[in-house]
């Protein structure tokens, strides 16, 4: 896959200057550590040898000097650890930002195949991985670097043969970390995945729980949860191989190195090639050119981990919406609520049968609707398509004339109300969920559409009013409650079309009557498209569309069709029956 640098580095320029001074005070406080063994080796070549009466008064001045250098570097050290995490989290902060602003303009066919829990994923554990690469990965290489050719250059200093023998065994650790790398690489890729797996399986459990309880299917829940944590367990288990061999192969070479530094650096003394205490100062500086080796263990690691997090990031990112506004759509302020569908064809997925074909129909401004007809007949497809949820496959939809891919979004959506037939209401109050419908109305147009819903009533003789909590998506209200605060919800939003997907769940007749009560509210003045599935709403209907998988069969008024005898009929006298 193509690695998009310039967009990697660009989440770097808001901050660009604090970070350049971050990566100062790396440089300041690695290269500081580089001095004490020289001082060291002062100390134990020049000092402590010769006169040793005035030996003591110039430790003491080393010491003094090492005190300074000590609380530069660690002040140096402070601001790369709180600004530079600062940093990371900023990063981390715009990223979210950005990604979860492109989600929501991703289109229902997009959400038709995600899980939410996986999307979830890719948000939380895989930016917060990316972040400690942004701010650890340029500090880190900065750090270790310097160190690593400081030391180099001090040892070959000390002694040139010694250097090229410890050098010698960085080639073996180059091929090695490459090698394993790669597997490391894929394993933490299929690691994350895994961990969305969890997710998603946690997130449609938990959503579902109601369901689970009432089908006693805990157990079934437990089995199908306890399967994704073990394929995420294997997952973790084959990358901790990858790992173990990797730093312990390291760890094998770097004791090599120093066991070779140890018998050749002796060898040396012996030869009067070496003295001691440049032994001591070659075996210090060791570890500063080890450590980065070390470390480099653990940097490839983070590095892979935030490179696979940028590139699950990206793969978000770089999808287009498939609904999108025209360069020159049509901003409208109010729409007059005419409809018309010109031979619309459409089908949810290219290998898939069309659910609509070939469908023309006309509906006029404040005209009142029923959509009737078999279940999978697609009359929740039909209204999906007015508000551009999806787009249609052949044909067009036009409202008041102008085709609805040709008009901004935003007016679109203003002028269309949904009522869904399952009702989504946000954890909040109830005046919250109202206000859903126009963020910027009073609380007294809350309380006046709430009225004209039929819900005020039953607000009030709850203990906190408008202000109850209704629980995750409304947990706290029967369906009939619901129901009507999502249609005071749309009567605050007052657009001009208004759909209102009748709930299939029985409600108990009284309920049934004033949610009827409140739809008529709502559809007065507006063009109404009503997905009926019970008799008395459609009775009031100016026209009742029959819609089967052959399309339209029948329209006209609830008597016409009566006494045309066909699918209406058929279909009505069999609710009958049953009622
Ligand atoms: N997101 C989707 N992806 C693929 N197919 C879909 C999708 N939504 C609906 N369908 C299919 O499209 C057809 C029409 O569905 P639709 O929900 O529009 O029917 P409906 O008439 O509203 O049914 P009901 O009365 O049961 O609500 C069905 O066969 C359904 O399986």
């Amino acid at each position: 896959m193509h690695f998009p640098v310039k967009k990697f580095f660009s989440y770097y320029k808001p901050y660009l200057k604090l970070y350049v001074s971050i990566l100062a005070c790396a440089l300041i406080g690695s290269s500081l550590t580089l001095v004490f063994p020289l001082l060291v080796r002062y100390i134990t070549k020049d000092v402590l040898v010769g006169n040793l009466s005035t030996a003591l008064n110039k430790v003491f001045w080393i010491g003094g000097l090492m005190l300074i250098l000590a609380i530069i570097q660690n002040t140096a050290n402070f601001f790369v650890d709180y600004k530079g995490h600062e940093v990371g989290a900023r990063m981390e902060r715009d990223l979210r930002s950005e990604l979860f602003a492109h989600m929501q303009k991703l289109s229902f066919r997009f959400y038709d195949k995600e899980r939410t829990g996986q999307l979830m994923s890719r948000i939380t554990n895989d930016l917060l991985l990316l972040s400690e690469l942004y701010h650890h990965g340029p500090e880190d290489y900065i750090k270790y670097l310097v160190r690593f050719i400081g030391a180099f250059v001090i040892l070959i200093f000390i002694n040139p043969l010694l250097t090229i023998a410890v050098f010698c065994f960085l080639p073996v650790l180059g091929v090695f970390s490459l090698y394993f790398n790669k597997r490391l690489n894929k394993g933490l890729r299929r690691n994350k995945e895994r961990i969305a797996d969890i997710n998603a399986q946690v997130e449609d459990s938990l959503s579902g729980i109601r369901v689970v309880k009432s089908f006693t299917n805990e157990q079934e829940e437990i089995r199908k949860f306890n399967r994704e944590n073990n394929r995420f367990l294997h997952s973790r288990k084959d990358t901790y191989r990858s790992e173990a061999y990797y730093f312990n192969g390291v760890e094998t070479v770097i004791q090599l190195i120093t066991i070779t530094v140890i018998v050749l650096g002796s060898a040396s003394i012996v030869n009067h090639n070496l003295d001691l205490a440049d032994l001591i100062t070659f075996l210090l500086y060791i570890g500063y050119m080890i450590e980065p080796i070390q470390k480099l263990t653990h940097m490839s690691t983070q590095f892979q981990e935030g490179i696979t997090g940028f590139q699950r990031f990206m793969e978000i990112m770089n999808l287009k919406p498939d609904i999108e506004n025209k360069p020159n759509a049509m901003f409208l302020d109010k729409l007059s609520g005419e409809i018309e569908f010109r031979n619309v064809c459409f089908r949810y997925e290219e290998h898939l049968n069309d659910v609509l074909q070939n469908m023309s129909i006309h509906i006029y401004p404040g005209e009142y609707i029923a959509l009737v007809g078999p279940s999978g007949a697609g009359k929740t497809t039909f209204c999906s398509l007015i508000p551009r949820f999806y787009d249609v496959t052949d044909g067009e939809i036009l409202l008041d004339g102008m085709n609805v891919r040709d008009i901004d979004l935003q007016t679109l959506r203003k002028n269309i109300g949904i009522v869904q037939q399952d009702v989504y209401l946000f954890s909040g109050s109830i005046l919250e969920n109202i206000r859903y419908g126009n963020p910027s109305a009073s609380d007294n147009e809350v309380i006046e559409a709430a009225k004209h819903a039929n819900a005020h009533e039953f607000i009030m003789s709850m203990p906190n009013g408008y202000h109850s909590e209704i629980g995750q998506r409304g947990v706290k209200l029967s369906g009939g409650q619901k129901q009507r605060l999502s249609i005071a919800r749309v009567l605050l939003k007052n657009p001009q079309i208004v759909i209102f997907d009748e709930a299939t769940s029985a409600l108990d007749n009284e309920s049934e009557s004033i949610v009827k009560e409140s739809l008529e509210a709502l559809s007065k003045g507006r063009t109404t498209i009503v997905i009926a599935h019970r008799l008395s709403t459609i009775r009031n209907a100016q026209r009742i569309i029959v819609l089967t998988k052959k399309g339209i069969v029948e329209q006209g008024t609830h008597d016409e069709l009566l006494i045309k005898g066909g699918v209406y009929a058929r279909l009505y006298s069999k609710q009958f029956e049953l009622v």
